[in-house]
């Protein structure tokens, strides 16, 4: 049986990189910055909080630590590997699994490095955001892996990155390091019951591997749908983040899977997140039971089952399917006591809106803000009931910030839709055109049904 050995846990080399000057990176050694631009109460402490004093209302999660260590629980494919896509969900699951063990060790490296040197390594694109060595390597090892698993001519992938940047002759430094991280992650793979390369991937293979994501999807056939690094202000501030990978089949999202790397299996240990996390990093080695954080989430479309299970760590194995266990939506119905989560930034979703929606449906909880799709991840596992993005007017949504969640909530038992009711519509192209004022994903059809007549209620006394 392959193992996970401690040659994993070799440091790998810092690597994050500058992109431009634009990107205002003044990185701590805590998640949020402390800039004045970014100056913000720690909302993942609120975060925390808000997950501590629910843990007991739905709690889906395991009881107790040894549950989760003893990896007991169901194993829920094994009567269904004859199912359609069972194969593609495997693939994708191994893929996003690997990319979650790299980007957990450029995130450690980051959050213990110094200002000055994370200040030279998260570059802004074009819209300000930043990138990181991980977005890249993420796509690089993801598409190598789907290719040499379904053959490159039969993979046909949407992603966030390109080579662009990786190209120029003064990114030189830049590429060698994404070419190291995808090497060493390959590396690993037979110990998912994955093929590693036959000899380490050069420049121009790993640029192929990037550049073959150049899929524009549309209505018919199969590609893959995959954001390496989805809240990539969150993992540059130590934060969450996600990797999500999702396989759409004539227009239709049949497969989801999130990479969690920081939301871990047991809503409890989320407390450990920020400060203690940082501190147990430093204590004790990253392959030790102590040390385990982080989740894969997964849902095939039409099962009517979603699933989730811990990162690898240390020597165990994953065999596939694993130990996983069945997620589901939470049960509250009532908004009094139901919970909203949104992002983190409000640059990304205007929380004023979401506040009054909530408000004038009852909602009286603090809303639960988290970067990234782990906000989906939230949902489906029960963490809380809604979650609302309104982007300013004018911004389109990408089909990868979406299309993993939407089958994982779906398949959780929950319900995701645009703020007029429709599906979200992922066959027409990169982005989801059509899409009516934002997105709404709620835990049960009677909180859906309040939030979309709010909406109508509030839409046109609204800024957005
Ligand atoms: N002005 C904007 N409005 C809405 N969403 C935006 C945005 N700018 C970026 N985003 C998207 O929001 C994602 C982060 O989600 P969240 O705000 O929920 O954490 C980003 O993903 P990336 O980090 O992968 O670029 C990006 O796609
Ligand atoms: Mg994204």
């Amino acid at each position: 049986m392959p193992t996970f050995s401690s040659g994993f846990a070799a440091k790998f080399p810092f690597a994050l990189v500058q992109r431009s000057n634009s990107f205002p990176g003044h990185l701590t050694k805590f998640p949020i910055f402390s800039d004045k631009k970014h100056n913000r109460q720690n909302l993942t402490n609120l975060s925390v909080c808000l997950l501590n004093s629910r843990s007991n209302q739905n709690n889906h999660s395991a009881s107790t630590m040894e549950e989760i260590n003893g990896l007991e629980f169901d194993t829920p494919f094994s009567s269904e590997t004859k199912d359609e896509f069972s194969k593609e969900l495997e693939v994708a699951v191994k893929a996003v699994h690997m990319a979650c063990m790299l980007c957990q060790r450029v995130q450690e490296r980051l959050v213990s490095e110094t200002h000055e040197a994370n200040d030279q390594q998260v570059h802004s694109k074009d819209d300000n955001s930043p990138v990181t060595v991980a977005d890249w390597s993420v796509q690089a090892t993801v598409s190598w892996v789907l290719s040499e698993a379904f053959g490159s001519e039969n993979v046909s992938i949407v992603a966030e990155e390109d080579v662009e940047v990786l190209s120029k002759a003064s990114s030189a430094d830049l590429l060698k390091n994404v070419v190291k991280k995808v090497n060493q992650c390959l590396a690993k793979a037979p110990l998912l019951g994955l093929e590693a390369p036959s000899r380490p991937l050069d420049m121009r293979e790993v640029l192929n591997a990037i550049s073959r994501c150049n899929s524009r999807g549309g209505k018919s056939g199969r590609f893959w749908v995959l954001d390496p690094v989805d809240g990539t202000l969150g993992f540059v501030r130590g934060d969450q983040y996600a990797i999500a990978l999702a396989l759409i089949e004539d227009g239709e999202p049949v497969i989801g899977v999130l990479g969690c790397p920081n939301y871990p299996m047991k809503k409890d240990w989320l407390s450990y997140q920020n400060g203690y996390r940082r501190l147990l990093s430093r204590l004790t080695s990253p392959t030790s039971e102590a040390y385990a954080k982080g989740s894969v989430i997964y849902a095939r479309k039409g099962s009517g089952k979603a699933w989730m299970q811990t990162l690898l760590h240390g020597d165990k194995k994953f065999v596939w399917p694993n130990s996983a266990r069945q997620i589901k939506v939470s049960s509250i119905g009532n908004p009094a006591m139901a919970t909203f989560c949104e992002p983190v930034e409000k640059a990304n979703s205007s929380h004023s809106f979401t506040a009054g929606l909530a408000h004038s449906v009852g909602m009286r909880n603090q809303p639960l803000r988290l970067y990234s799709m782990v906000k989906y991840a939230a949902i489906a596992r029960g963490d809380a009931e809604v979650f609302m993005k309104f982007a300013r007017t004018g911004y389109k949504e990408k089909i990868w910030d979406h299309a993993a969640g939407v089958v994982i909530i779906e398949g959780a038992g929950g319900v995701v839709t645009d703020a007029g009711g429709q599906p979200l519509d992922f066959s027409k192209g990169i982005y989801l055109e059509g899409l009516d004022r934002g997105i709404i994903a709620c835990a049960g059809a009677g909180l859906h049904e309040k939030i979309l007549s709010a909406v109508e209620d509030s839409w046109n006394s609204s800024s957005l």
